[in-house]
């Protein structure tokens, strides 16, 4: 099996934070990851290490067998939606195709019919079409995080990191955003930072649960003693009424589900 991702022995620190301790993660290609973990515990910093956004101190990340510099153009990148200026004058359509650009983008660029062709097509398949001329800060919260979406997308990317797809949509956009990077799951690699703890048990096929170290990457049903090493709290405060499908060793008849 080849991997999409390997991280190997990965430390990160901010001055005196050590954001990630020698972390090791091996991605499987067409996997769709979850990744969990306390506030702080360096999920962000973890995907931009994979982006190449953060240079680590020590070990090496991989994009299928290739140095990050080969294989920049294999990942797209969703960003929380937090970091995102929403009061940019910029319509829907503009987002997607700027992200054509990669570092290049320009005011006055002209984009070819090529850029634009394909752009409307990530929309269309997004079911975003309506919405291309529309200017982002008229957007609700899940129409622009699909939008976002889209944008990663726009480099045709083999592997897809999102950072907190779902923090600010509601249910409804939140099944709709997971149903629809399920179906992106047929044909890349998607890695997900989440506090969703439902999609985790409906959704992902791995886990990997973080706070600096990693202490757990594979099956999705984690014990006890793994979350509170890793939030350093009881499973409860996390699961949000999901703990059976979630949690293989919680007691059965502790919540009603
Ligand atoms: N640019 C930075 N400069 C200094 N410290 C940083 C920087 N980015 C992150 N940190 C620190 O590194 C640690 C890990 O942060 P990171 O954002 O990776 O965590 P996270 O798990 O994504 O958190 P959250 O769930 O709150 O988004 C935190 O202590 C954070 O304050």
């Amino acid at each position: 099996m080849s991997y999409a991702v390997e991280v190997e022995n990965i430390t990160v620190k901010y001055g005196g934070i050590e954001a990630l301790k020698n972390v090791t993660l091996k991605v499987d290609k067409g996997a769709f990851l979850g990744i969990i973990g306390p506030n702080g515990g360096g999920k962000t910093t973890l995907l931009k290490v994979i982006l190449g956004l953060v240079e680590p101190i020590s070990g090496q990340v991989k994009v299928f067998g290739q140095s990050l510099k080969q294989a920049a153009d294999k990942i797209g990148y969703v960003p929380q939606i937090s970091e995102f200026d929403r009061n940019f004058p910029i319509s829907v359509l503009d987002v997607v195709l700027m992200a054509r650009l990669g570092g290049k983008f320009s005011l006055f660029h002209k984009y070819s019919k090529a850029d634009i062709a394909k752009a409307r097509d990530i929309l269309a398949e997004l079911n975003l079409s309506q919405l291309a001329d529309r200017q982002i800060g008229q957007l609700s919260g899940g129409q622009l995080q699909r939008v976002l979406i889209a944008r990663g997308l726009a480099v045709e990317p083999e592997i897809l990191l999102l950072d907190e797809p779902t923090a600010n949509v509601d249910a409804s956009s939140t099944s709709q955003i997971y149903t629809l990077l399920k179906r992106l799951n047929q044909t890349k690699t998607i890695i997900v930072v989440t506090h969703d703890m439902a999609a985790v048990s409906s959704y992902f096929d791995s886990l990997a649960c973080l706070n600096s170290k990693l202490y757990h990457h594979g099956g999705k049903e984690i014990d006890q003693e793994i979350t509170e090493q890793v939030f350093g709290c009881p499973v409860d405060l996390i699961a949000h009424g999901h703990p059976h499908r979630v949690f293989a060793s919680h007691q059965a008849g502790d919540h009603n589900d």
